[in-house]
């Protein structure tokens, strides 16, 4: 098992650079609100529940070097880290929902040595939770994989998007654990190659069988009658649909026209039942994300490139979506969430 994800040394925030990945495993240590925002913009740090983790840490360490001596101030600085960090990409909802656990326990604090005090042990708490939902979230959807079976996944939605274990990819290493045969597909994941470079990688690191494919493989696969579920994450699940990584609906849409089972893994604190999909910010990226590949321009310069970088599955596509606390099944109505529980 790979080391933890991102974590906090003192006054240091401590997190793998995933951008090296595979080739070099090499952590970071951050010591400025600044750094971990550049991190979270270049995905060196990704992933919905590593980003909630990042986003608490953000503000944990605007706290901890806060030199205020009122609460008034104090609560504004830590405010504008915190508004800084929230910029840094819109369409996870984990980032902002870890920022205003920090927020919120900082400023019921009546002292600022308290709230510094409050805001590091609610960051502390945000990273220690994670690895207990993950391996919940894991032991529900284990149940629904069966022995043999060849699951696909898109992105990464494993150790390295959390702080360990995975949503997705924790759902594989539970069946795993539970003495089940798994084997992955992992998608490459255009164009940042998620799949290739991280789900891969960590699976090889834990023995568990995993091949690469192109995104645009997986529907013949699925003809061919080698896929026999579909497991991802979400950074985001609306009222009416789920947002994961962009050629996510693709899969959804196969999946259905083959009748294989389409899951969705995610925490509670992905869910945000108060909006619907047409509310929600998709992330774009730069041009150069698609425009240049392996360091070579291979879209003629002045040609426009579209680059979402999540895309919205409609829920009546869905099978399942695995919590911590459980399988929801459609019609998915209530729809839980951090807003509404
Ligand atoms: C458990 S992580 C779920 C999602 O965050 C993951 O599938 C994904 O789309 C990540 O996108 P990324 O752009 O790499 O942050």
């Amino acid at each position: 098992m790979i080391p933890r994800t991102i974590a906090r040394e003192g006054e240091v925030i401590v997190f793998i650079d995933q951008t090296l990945l595979p080739g070099r495993l090499e952590t970071v240590r951050c010591t400025d609100v600044e750094r971990l925002a550049t991190a979270i913009r270049r995905l060196e740090v990704r992933g919905a529940p590593a980003l909630g983790i990042a986003g608490a840490y953000g503000v944990a360490l605007a706290a901890m070097q806060s030199e205020a001596g009122e609460m008034e101030g104090f609560l504004a600085g830590i405010a504008d880290a915190a508004e800084y960090l929230r910029a840094t990409r819109p369409t996870a909802v984990n980032l902002g929902w870890g920022i205003d656990r920090v927020l919120a326990a900082a400023g019921a604090a009546e002292t600022v040595e308290n709230a510094k005090e409050a805001a590091v042990a609610e960051a502390d708490r945000i990273a220690a939770e994670d690895e207990a939902t993950c391996r919940a979230i894991g032991r529900h959807g284990a149940a629904l994989i069966p022995d043999g079976a060849r699951v696909l996944t898109h992105c990464n939605a494993g150790a390295l998007a959390c702080s360990t274990w995975g949503t997705a990819l924790g759902v594989v290493r539970s069946a795993v654990e539970a003495g089940k045969k798994v084997s992955v597909t992992a998608c490459e994941t255009r164009p940042l190659l998620q799949g290739a470079r991280l789900t891969a990688f960590e699976l090889a690191e834990d023995k568990i069988p995993v091949r690469v494919i192109t995104d645009s493989t997986a529907a013949f696969l699925m003809r061919k009658g080698e896929i026999d579920c579909v497991v991802v994450g979400a950074d985001r699940i609306t009222r009416d649909a789920v947002f994961n990584k962009i050629g996510t609906y693709m899969h959804a849409v196969c999946a259905k026209h083959h009748g294989i089972p389409f899951y969705v893994a995610a925490p509670l604190s992905t869910f945000d039942p108060v909006l619907s999909e047409a509310e929600v910010e998709i992330e774009e990226r730069g041009e150069e994300e698609i425009a240049i590949f392996n360091g070579k321009r291979t879209v003629r310069e002045g040609v426009r490139c579209t680059t979402y970088a999540f895309d919205a599955t409609p829920l009546d596509l869905v099978t399942g979506i695995i919590t911590e606390q459980g399988v929801l099944r459609p019609p998915f109505d209530p729809m839980p969430g951090p807003r509404n529980i």
